[in-house]
């Protein structure tokens, strides 16, 4: 029998056990820990997301404060925003939702973000340590599948495991993960050669394309473990719809697990956000403290 990853259920568990963490926090400290979040421009989808992080973030009882700006904001005003809230004490995490517009350099201003109020875990600083196998913010939606990959299989060493999607944002900090995890990694691309038969020999495949239903039965392993973490609007008679990049129907019977779309990696990224919100306002206040 194949499972249904109720990535939405894990997420309320995640949520509810933060928003026990802040409570103590603030009772410890007389701080509510606060996100940021920058959105440049009016994308729907952006505003989606938004909404959704928002929701969650009073749920967990953290301090939600959001920035709008023009989609012709120049770099000087975001970088003093980015500045104003690397200074200001009630913000502890900060993030600025990509993609930007393309006359904004998207590096400089992860750049510019403080490394410990990066709830991202975008910047060089947690990029590096991540890598190295440091300590460090980890990026909500990489962190998100593991949490689901470590519930469902417990340790992973020794998995074969391919990602599909060589992004900063998900596929490189992906394959860190698993390979921290002691799993044997492979990175597919759109310049691979032969990608579908070398998803088909993985025990653990991650889908971080962007591509519609790209991924169908032929190129599973019988009992894999499928994390989708693709989400695509797509028309399905004249209705927007959310697809992953798994041809979920095609697959289900042949996997052993899979996450659908929506209600799989979506919701457990912004838990994860939650999750790192708290873990840095813990950690800068016991440096502002020691
Ligand atoms: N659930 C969540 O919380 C999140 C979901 N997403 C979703 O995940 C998906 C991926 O996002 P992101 O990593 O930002 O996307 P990017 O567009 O930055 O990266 C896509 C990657 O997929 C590769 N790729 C594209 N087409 C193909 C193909 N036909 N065959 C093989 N590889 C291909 C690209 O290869 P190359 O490098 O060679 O161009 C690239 O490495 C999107 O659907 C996005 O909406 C993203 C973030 C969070
Ligand atoms: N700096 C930055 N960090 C990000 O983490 C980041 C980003 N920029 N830019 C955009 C992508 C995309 N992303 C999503 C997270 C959750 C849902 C989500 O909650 N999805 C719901 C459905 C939402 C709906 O109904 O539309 C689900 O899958 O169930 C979607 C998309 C984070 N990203």
């Amino acid at each position: 029998m194949t499972l249904r990853i109720d990535g939405k259920l894990l997420a309320d568990e995640i949520v509810e056990e933060v928003s026990k963490e802040v409570a103590d926090f603030t009772a410890k400290y007389d701080v509510v820990p606060g996100l940021a979040v920058v959105l440049v421009g009016a994308d729907p989808a952006s505003s989606v997301y938004v909404r959704n992080k928002v929701k969650r973030a009073v749920q967990a009882g953290l301090n939600s404060i959001e920035h709008y700006l023009p989609a012709d904001v120049d770099q000087k005003t975001l970088d003093d925003l980015i500045s104003s809230l690397n200074q200001d004490d009630s913000v502890h995490g900060i993030l600025v939702q990509l993609p930007l517009p393309s006359h904004l350099s998207e590096n400089r201003i992860i750049e510019a973000i403080s490394p410990e109020k990066d709830v991202d875990g975008f910047h060089p600083q947690n990029v590096g340590k991540l890598s190295t196998g440091q300590q460090s913010l980890i990026p909500c939606t990489p962190l998100g599948c593991m949490i689901m990959l470590e519930r469902q299989l417990g340790d992973l060493s020794g998995k074969k495991a391919v990602v599909v999607g060589r992004s900063n944002i998900v596929g490189k900090p992906m394959a860190s993960l698993l390979l921290k995890a002691n799993c044997t990694v492979t990175i597919v691309h759109s310049r691979t050669k032969d990608i579908e038969a070398t998803c088909a020999e993985a025990d653990i495949l991650i889908a971080a394309v962007g591509q519609p239903k790209l991924i169908t039965e032929s190129w599973v392993k019988p009992g894999a473990v499928v994390i989708d973490v693709g989400i695509n609007a797509i028309e399905v008679d004249g209705k927007r719809t959310l697809v992953g990049d798994v041809d979920y129907d095609s697959v289900l019977s042949k996997v052993s697990a899979i996450t659908p779309v929506p209600g799989g990696v979506g919701p457990m990224t912004i838990a994860c956000l939650m999750k790192n919100t708290l873990t840095a306002a813990q950690h800068q206040l016991s440096a502002s403290l020691d």
